[in-house]
């Protein structure tokens, strides 16, 4: 059978994305797995996936007069915005190649003249350029421009100021970084930087974490490193949460909301005693958990279990951990660049709901701690009511807790704020992250 275009499959996941709200990423990689394109053109499927989603609301502006969605043809509209996106984006297609390859597209979709409507949009977009939105109304303005829904350009104005959110909303439709962390169990800084420099991949140290480095290379899960498990895919700023735990080699630790795993794994690697036991509420989510174990080589630290972590204590019983972990599920408004999708699937009120679950969660699990255990508290996101609040509401609940200055192996004053670290995502180009560690007392129970 013919392998598939580079576009090809690029727009089948967009089609994928848009109709079945499937994760970008996750569709991305399956598209990618058993495609036999080469790394080049795994690059450009991964830039257009992202590109088009990053741009949604600008490339649809382009077209909103000029096309009619047509419920028949599903693919139409992620097929035009895919090439509108080329066109204004990505100086190295010329024009007349991208509407070659739009209507070839289009034909393979098509038995009949629909066709000709791509074509007719496309030009009509050449001939007419770049349609600038009306500044009349600075939240719809930025809204378009940067396509992100008007109520998060209004809370990133009003709790960080026009400049920084302006700051933020340029950074976050910048293709992420492509980060790996080195698994320190297998191999060395060192051997993993010679190995780069042989292979002609290069590599930047990262600026907050010592473990990671970013490539100039796409499809990390491609290299033979990454399948030794002597690498995995982190971004470095979601290494800083399992890092401030400063787990030592015979503790047990509890890692409350861990599939896929990253950070399970990461504390599994400073352990030789101890355990670590990673709940997801997902039991399908478990499996996840196991594979990148067994990859990385720390299967037998790690302990599965399907638990909802509010019922820790209740179901696990107190006292027992050194160390925990509440990754917290989030809105994930820190990730936008690596999942752009989340923006327009995120309403103001899930920011409210997940709090209440956050909140929930530390509750239902520090009385599974010990007397001078450390329990961290992270996510992936920047809103204050999934962080800083969460943490004050717990610690008014909770006097047995204080907070400490969060541990970081390479100190850096600009992702700290107070005791707390909290990483704007266009500060290092990293995602947006934020951590808590709270001690608890000798005293408690
Ligand atoms: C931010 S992700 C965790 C990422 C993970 N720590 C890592 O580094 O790979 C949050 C996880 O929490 C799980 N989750 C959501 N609600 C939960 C709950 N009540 N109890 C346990 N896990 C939960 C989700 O299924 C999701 O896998």
């Amino acid at each position: 059978m013919k392998n598939k275009s580079a576009r090809r499959i690029a727009l089948e996941t967009l089609i994928s994305v848009f109709k079945n709200k499937s994760y970008s990423n996750i569709a991305l990689n399956h598209a990618l797995k058993n495609s036999g394109l080469s790394s080049h053109d795994k690059n450009l499927v991964t830039q257009l996936v992202y590109g088009t989603i990053q741009h949604q609301i600008y490339l649809d502006y382009q077209i909103h007069d000029i096309f009619k969605e047509n419920k028949k043809a599903p693919w139409m509209r992620p097929l035009l915005l895919m090439s509108v996106y080329q066109l204004f984006f990505l100086d190295r297609v010329p024009n007349h190649a991208v509407l070659d390859e739009a209507n070839l597209l289009a034909k393979e979709y098509t038995k009949n003249n629909l066709y000709k409507v791509v074509n007719g949009v496309l030009r009509n977009v050449i001939r007419r350029g770049q349609q600038k939105p009306s500044s009349k109304n600075p939240v719809s303005y930025l809204s378009t421009v940067y396509s992100i829904p008007e109520w998060l350009v209004e809370y990133f104005v009003t709790h960080f100021g026009q400049e920084k959110a302006e700051s933020i909303l340029q950074s976050i439709n910048q293709p992420p970084q492509n980060t790996i962390r080195i698994n320190q169990k297998v191999t060395t800084k060192a051997a993993v930087c010679q190995w780069l420099d042989e292979q002609g991949i290069n590599y930047t140290e990262s600026e907050i974490s010592p473990d990671s480095l970013h490539l100039s290379y796409g499809p990390i899960n491609q290299l033979e490193l990454f399948e030794t498990g002597a690498i995995t895919i982190q971004d470095d700023s979601a290494t800083l949460a399992a890092q401030s735990l400063r787990v030592q080699p015979g503790d047990n630790v509890l890692d409350a909301c861990a599939s896929p795993g990253g950070k399970t794994i990461q504390i599994a690697e400073e352990l030789t005693t101890g355990t670590v036991t990673a709940l997801d509420i997902h039991k399908n989510k478990l499996n996840l958990i196991k594979d990148n174990a067994t990859r990385l080589q720390v299967a037998d630290l790690i302990e599965t279990q399907q638990l909802d972590a509010r019922l820790v204590s209740q179901e696990l019983g107190t006292q027992i951990y050194d160390k925990i972990l509440v990754d917290a599920p989030c809105s994930g408004l820190g990730l936008l660049r690596r999942k752009p999708e989340v923006k327009y699937t995120k309403a103001f009120s899930d920011v409210q709901k997940l709090s209440q679950i956050q909140l929930a969660i530390l509750n239902g699990v520090c009385e599974s701690l010990k007397p001078n255990g450390r329990l961290v508290y992270s996510t992936c996101t920047i809103t204050d009511e999934e962080n800083e609040q969460v943490v004050q509401a717990f610690l008014a609940q909770h006097p047995e807790f204080s907070l400490e200055k969060v541990y970081l192996k390479a100190d850096n004053e600009a992702i700290r704020s107070g005791d707390f670290v909290r990483i704007f995502p266009d500060t290092y180009r990293t995602d947006g992250f934020f951590i808590a560690s709270l001690v608890k007392s000798e005293g408690e129970q």
